[in-house]
C-alpha cells in the first residue's frame, strides 16, 4: 500500500502538528538508547508488586503508546485497563478458559490460572482494531504499530524505574474475554501488559541474537562486512 497518512494527505492531523521535542545530540543520546533499551528485560507479573504507576505516570506511559508508528494514522490498537475490583471477572475467564480446553484441569491449576489475573499493579489488555477502515492498511501493519506501542509502554516504564512484562496464552484466543471486554468483532485481544515494582530481579539478562543472524543482503552480497 503506497499512501500518504491523512494527516499528510490532507493537511490536517488528529492533534496539531507540532515540532518533536528536541533531543539533545550533544549529549550521549545514543548510549542513553543503548542503556536503555538494552536494559529492558520481561518481568514476570509474580515479580511486580505495589506501587504501580500513579494516574500521572499511566497516562505518560499511554502518551509515549501513542507515539508509536502508525501508517494512515488508525490507532489500531487500543488498551484496557483491568483495575483492582475488575480482576475477579478476569480471573473467571482465564480459569473458565482453562476448563474449556482441559476439562480434567484439577482444581491447583484452575486456581494458579485465576491467580494470574491478580498479579501486576497494573494490568492492561492490548487489543488490535483490525477492521475496514479509511485507510484500509493491511493487518500486519497495524500488528507492527501496536507491537511498537507496546515497546514504547515497556521502555516508558522501565525508563520510570517499574518492571514491566508481556503476558497471553489461550484465554487471549477466547470467546470468553472478548465477551469480557465488550470487543467488536474485528477486535482482537493480543496480550497483557502488566506493570508495577519489581520485588527480586531475575539473575542473568537475555542473550541477544546478533544482528548478522538476522540481516541478510539482497542479490547475495556478503552483509557480514557491514553487519556483526
Ligand atoms: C505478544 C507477546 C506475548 C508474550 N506472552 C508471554 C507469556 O505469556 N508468558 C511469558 O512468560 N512471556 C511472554 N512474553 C514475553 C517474552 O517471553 C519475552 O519478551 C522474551 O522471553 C524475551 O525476553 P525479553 O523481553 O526480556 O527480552 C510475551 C511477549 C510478547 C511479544
Amino acid at each position: 500500500m503506497d499512501h500518504a497518512d491523512p494527516g499528510e494527505r490532507e493537511g490536517r492531523g488528529r492533534s496539531q502538528h507540532t515540532s518533536p521535542p528536541a533531543i539533545g545530540h550533544e549529549g550521549d543520546a545514543v548510549g542513553f538508547a543503548q542503556a536503555l533499551i538494552g536494559s529492558r528485560q520481561n518481568v514476570s507479573p509474580k515479580r511486580l508488586v505495589e506501587p504501580g504507576p500513579t494516574a500521572e505516570q499511566l497516562h505518560e506511559l499511554l502518551s509515549l503508546a501513542a507515539a508509536a508508528p502508525d501508517h494512515g494514522l488508525l490507532t489500531p490498537w487500543r488498551f484496557i485497563i483491568v483495575p483492582a475490583g475488575q480482576r475477579h471477572r478476569l480471573a473467571e475467564v482465564f480459569a473458565l478458559t482453562l476448563i474449556d480446553r482441559d476439562p480434567s484441569a484439577t482444581l491447583e491449576q484452575i486456581e494458579s490460572a485465576r491467580e494470574k489475573a491478580h498479579r501486576a499493579p497494573l494490568l492492561m489488555v492490548a487489543i488490535a482494531c483490525l477492521g475496514p477502515r479509511e485507510p484500509d492498511t493491511p493487518a500486519l501493519e497495524r500488528m507492527v504499530s501496536m507491537g511498537a506501542a507496546i515497546q514504547n509502554l515497556l521502555l516508558g516504564a522501565h525508563a520510570m524505574g517499574f518492571g514491566a512484562g508481556l503476558t497471553s496464552g489461550q484465554a487471549m484466543a477466547s470467546k470468553r474475554l472478548s465477551e469480557l471486554c465488550g470487543l467488536a468483532a474485528d477486535e482482537v485481544p493480543v496480550c497483557c501488559v502488566n506493570i508495577g515494582t519489581v520485588s527480586k530481579r531475575k539473575p542473568g539478562t537475555r542473550v541477544r541474537p546478533l544482528p548478522s543472524s538476522f540481516v541478510s543482503e539482497l542479490g547475495g552480497g556478503q552483509a557480514a562486512g557491514r553487519v556483526q
